[in-house]
């Protein structure tokens, strides 16, 4: 498989690059040339895999040429048996024909999990064959970070520095991540919000003298690999409902555009996707544009959600390719435009398709309470408040009752505590075992000034397995 960059500029690459790669060099993210389709009679053949079966099939095309089958195999066997479900990513229903499924069952407790823990074995496995060390910077609104330190501690050949925005996740997000003490290990609080965070990821890969020769590589979704592992559980819940004989609608609840936009890739692919519904919080951008083709940066607000405390969606650019006909440069003409001006809008014909493919909600801190209020009294599950807004977008915005509708549930509610209690939940919810003397152990976090040049100073001191580079 080959991958070309949305902006039409970088150098086309394969699985093993685009891995190592993050943001290509023209500021464009990688997509693949072109996607396999499978067919009717494929998809209904891989009805009672196991998840890593599955996922094997789902992904084998995309990792094609670089990663030979039997390591793949093994390394998908490894990935999933971290999980606490037999079933990896169950389904709960909510009610006849409403399901949530659950994403939440690997080590950190998020969706996250599914891409970052195959993301460390990967790179592990191709960084020993190369033999090569790589510097990770990532951002994170809560569980990014997490994800990829748990996904990446055991590298060998890794160096993770993971930045958060200073006293704006929650503390069992914060503490999951600071409590990992490893020398490769370096949290940063950042004094700013998460797309500050994600702003100087993005600076760092355009400008990388600060490294001095040290690759560096991305472990938010910008990264393709993180999109590849996202899709496989679109066809696990899909045809545990009845695909491909029967489409299936889904609600997402969305930040940076990742999940959702593994979605649509599932659908491209072949699954009989029927809805593909966008939830926000109230950092609306995606809903505004689905809604009036406005993508308008905004201010952010803080809210129950933080983990999708976002305003620019990061993977809104790999849609504008495909919208565009995969015309780099228009893609590049209109990010620059809206680098310079903060604002962006397509001609009417691709709105409209925008529209056509995805339908979208904003879900305000109220609505959220009252959302997880509402389920707790109908089915007694306590959601997460992103949930919650997938749940509320998904009842909102339904097309069709006789399909069914797949919430993504992406993460654990024991991870927000403050939204459940604000939703007059009075279960208090525990910690699973491995996290149970999480507020016992020890952090180690170093909060740094929203400056640039200041965190690859702190970068460059400390990438050599806490040495400097
Ligand atoms: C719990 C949770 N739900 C939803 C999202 C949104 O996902 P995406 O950013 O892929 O749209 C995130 C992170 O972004 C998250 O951490
Ligand atoms: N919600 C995320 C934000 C980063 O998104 P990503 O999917 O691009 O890594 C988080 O929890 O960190």
């Amino acid at each position: 498989m080959r991958y070309i960059s949305t902006r039409g500029q970088a150098p086309i690459l394969n699985f093993e690059d685009v891995l190592l790669a993050g943001l290509a060099s023209d500021g464009g993210l990688y997509v693949p040339e072109n996607l396999p389709r499978f067919t009717v009679e494929e998809i209904a053949s891989w009805a009672g895999l196991p998840y890593h079966e599955l996922a094997f099939r789902v992904m084998r095309p995309f990792v094609a040429g670089s990663i030979a089958d039997a390591d793949f195999k093994r390394i998908l066997e490894e990935t999933y048996a971290v999980f606490a479900h037999d079933a990896v990513a169950p389904l709960r229903q909510l009610d006849g024909n409403e399901w949530v499924l659950e994403l939440f069952h690997g080590p950190t407790l998020a969706f996250k999990d599914f891409a970052l823990q195959l993301l460390g074995r990967l790179l592990d496995h191709i960084l020993a064959k190369r033999g090569e060390r790589v510097v990770i910077m990532g951002a994170t609104s809560g569980d990014t970070g997490s994800a990829a330190i748990e996904g990446c501690k055991a590298c060998d050949n890794v160096d993770i520095f993971i930045m958060h925005p200073h006293n704006r996740v929650s503390e069992v997000q914060r503490r999951q991540m600071t409590t990992i003490l490893g020398g490769n290990i370096h949290n940063i609080a950042i004094e700013g919000n998460f797309d500050d965070c994600q702003e100087m990821v993005k600076a760092s890969f355009a400008d990388q003298g600060f490294l001095k020769g040290t690759r560096l590589v991305a472990v938010n979704s910008i990264n393709w690999a993180r999109i590849m592992a996202q899709i496989v559980y679109y066809f696990h819940a899909a045809i545990q409902l009845g695909a491909p004989a029967r489409s299936v609608a889904f609600s997402v609840p969305t930040g940076n555009f990742g999940d959702i936009f593994a979605g649509y890739l599932a659908r491209n692919m072949g699954l009989p996707v029927s809805q593909l519904v966008v939830a926000t919080n109230r950092n609306d951008i995606l809903h505004r544009f689905m809604s009036g083709n406005r993508y308008d940066k905004d201010t952010l607000h803080p809210t129950l959600s933080p983990s999708m405390d976002i305003m620019v969606s990061s993977n809104f650019e790999r849609l504008l390719f495909d919208l565009h006909g995969r015309n780099g440069a228009a893609v590049a003409q209109l990010m620059s435009d809206f680098r310079s001006s903060g604002k962006l809008s397509v001609d009417d014909g691709i709105w409209h398709e925008a529209r056509r493919l995805f339908d979208s909600l904003a879900v305000d801190d109220e609505q959220t309470s009252r959302t997880i209020a509402e389920v707790f009294a109908q089915t007694g599950e306590v959601l997460d408040p992103h949930t919650a807004i997938g749940v509320r977008a998904a009842r909102e915005c339904r097309r069709s009752l006789s399909t069914p509708m797949v919430i993504l549930g992406t993460a654990h509610p024991v991870k927000f505590p403050d939204a459940v209690e604000k939703a007059g939940i009075g279960r208090e919810l525990e910690l699973p075992a491995h996290l149970s003397d999480l507020f016992d152990r020890p952090e180690r976090c170093t909060v740094l000034a929203n400056d640039l040049a200041t965190v690859q100073a702190f970068v460059s001191r400390h990438g050599n397995r806490g040495k400097p580079l």
